[in-house]
Order: C-alpha cells, then sequence, then structure tokens
C-alpha cells in the first residue's frame, strides 16, 4: 500500500526498482485523510516503472482517480455509520461510472487494534472487537449474502497487534469471497501467519515504509508459503 502524503518521488522509485526482482501483485494507492493530492503523479510514476495493477484504496469520494486501473468500493460493514455504508457511495457513482475503473465490491472490516486507528476517527466507528472472531464472521456473512465481493479485515495503519489468526480463520471458514487481510504487518512472521489462516491478500503499508527490506522478506514468505500450498 502505497499513501500518497507519504511517498517521496526519490523512495518510490527505489521501492518500484525493488518490486521488479520481488514482484507484489497489486499496488493499493490511498489513505483516510489525504492532504497531498497527488494521486495522479504517484500513478503515473508507477507506470513508468511497472506493469503492476494499481487498486484506489479511497477515504471518500475526492480519492478517485480515473488513471488506475480499479477502485475498492469499500462499504464499512464494521460499522454502523450510514455514510460509509452507502451515503459517500451514493456521491462516488456517477463518478465512478464514467471513470472506467473496474470496481470491486467490498466488505471492510476495521478490527481493534488497542488504540483508536485513522479510520475509525475519520469513519466515526467502532471497529470490531479484537477477540470476537464470532462476531466477524457473521460480518462477513452478511457482507457476503448482500453481494459484496471482496472481504477485507484491517486493524488499522500502523496496528500495534494485527487481525488474530482465529478471527482470520474463522472469516475463512464462512465465506467463498477472496479475504484481504492488512494492518500492522510488519514482519515475515506475521504475515505468514495471516496466511496460514486464511488470507488470501495481504496489505502492507507502515512496515516497507519503515524498512524496505521487509519487501524481499515478505516476497521469500510468500513463495514458500506458496510452494507449500501446491505440493500438499
Ligand atoms: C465510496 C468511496 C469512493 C469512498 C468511501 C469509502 C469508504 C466507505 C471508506 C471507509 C472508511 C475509510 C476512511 C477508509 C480508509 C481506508 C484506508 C485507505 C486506510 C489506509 O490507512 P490510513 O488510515 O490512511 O493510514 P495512516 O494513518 O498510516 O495514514
Ligand atoms: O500500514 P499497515 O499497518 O501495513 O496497514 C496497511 C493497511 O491495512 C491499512 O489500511
Ligand atoms: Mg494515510
Amino acid at each position: 500500500m502505497l499513501d500518497p502524503d507519504k511517498v517521496g518521488q526519490d523512495a518510490l522509485i527505489t521501492l518500484l526498482a525493488r518490486t521488479v526482482e520481488y514482484p507484489v501483485d497489486f499496488f493499493l494507492v490511498g489513505g483516510s485523510l489525504v492532504t497531498q493530492y497527488v494521486h495522479q503523479e504517484v500513478i503515473a510514476t508507477i507506470r513508468r516503472h511497472t506493469t503492476t495493477p494499481i487498486v484506489l484504496f479511497p477515504g471518500n469520494p475526492l480519492h478517485i482517480e480515473p488513471s488506475a486501473d480499479a477502485v475498492l468500493f469499500l462499504s464499512l460493514i464494521s460499522g454502523r455509520n450510514a455514510e460509509f455504508l452507502i451515503g459517500q457511495h451514493v456521491i462516488a457513482a456517477p463518478l465512478l461510472k464514467s471513470s472506467g475503473l473496474e470496481i470491486l465490491p467490498t466488505g471492510y472490516m476495521l478490527v481493534d487494534s488497542g488504540t483508536q486507528t485513522t479510520v475509525s476517527y475519520i469513519s466515526g466507528t467502532m471497529p470490531l472487537p479484537h477477540d470476537k472472531p464470532d462476531v466477524a464472521a457473521c460480518t462477513a456473512m452478511a457482507g457476503e449474502m448482500l453481494g459484496l465481493q471482496l472481504m477485507y479485515l484491517d486493524a488499522g495503519s500502523g496496528a500495534r497487534r494485527p487481525v488474530s489468526p482465529a478471527m482470520i480463520t474463522s472469516v475463512r471458514n464462512v465465506v467463498d469471497t477472496p479475504l484481504v487481510v492488512g494492518g500492522g504487518i510488519d514482519t515475515g512472521e506475521k504475515a505468514y501467519e495471516a496466511l496460514k489462516a486464511g488470507a488470501d491478500m495481504i496489505v502492507v503499508g507502515n512496515g516497507i515504509e519503515r524498512d524496505p527490506d521487509l519487501l524481499p522478506q515478505l516476497s521469500t514468505v510468500i513463495h514458500e508459503f506458496n510452494r507449500s500450498v501446491i505440493q500438499a
């Protein structure tokens, strides 16, 4: 995940060069609260260096940028704030319709990580309790029944503790949609735990921003994990 406010041009180019050797599946571009509207520039830089698909991760309709490939159309189903369940979507719909972006209807679930996260504050919602996998499972089930095509469990950017393996597994067991997990994954071990518990995709932001050497470590972990799944 690339936060348009945090990625400097030089660091971005260095990171993009490293993804040639250690590829990622997608670049997520976005943030809850963006202060520098440089999505277009960040996307143009990514395009100059790779052909990896670019997916918007928007906090509100101002973050829509048609030069990306797709957008996570997030409905914040862990919360009870109508604005983030459907309100912002009504505002964004005509823009998205004419944008040409692929729309990925996503059940977005915030999970408590011990401290208040930017997303929880900005959305004015309470996250799911960290130790209640059943609540997460029922939320995801309802999201799938409503037609959402992707589930995203997020402990929030820079979370002290990531989503627990128990919660990931309980969601994995009840829905057929792909499952994305993010927030606080800053070591190879945490990435492996999330994959082993049932995540199909992991999102890493702060960890790689802080330590670019995490990228090769994660790449190794993911390759080893995929190899072990193929052999089993
Ligand atoms: C319908 C459209 C286009 C937008 C609304 C989308 C909704 C409902 C968003 C849900 C709530 C929200 C504010 C999500 C933002 C998720 C996000 C991009 C998180 C990235 O992390 P940050 O919270 O920015 O991390 P930092 O605190 O590290 O900057
Ligand atoms: O920055 P981190 O903690 O990796 O979190 C990424 C993403 O899941 C945040 O929404
Ligand atoms: Mg941010």
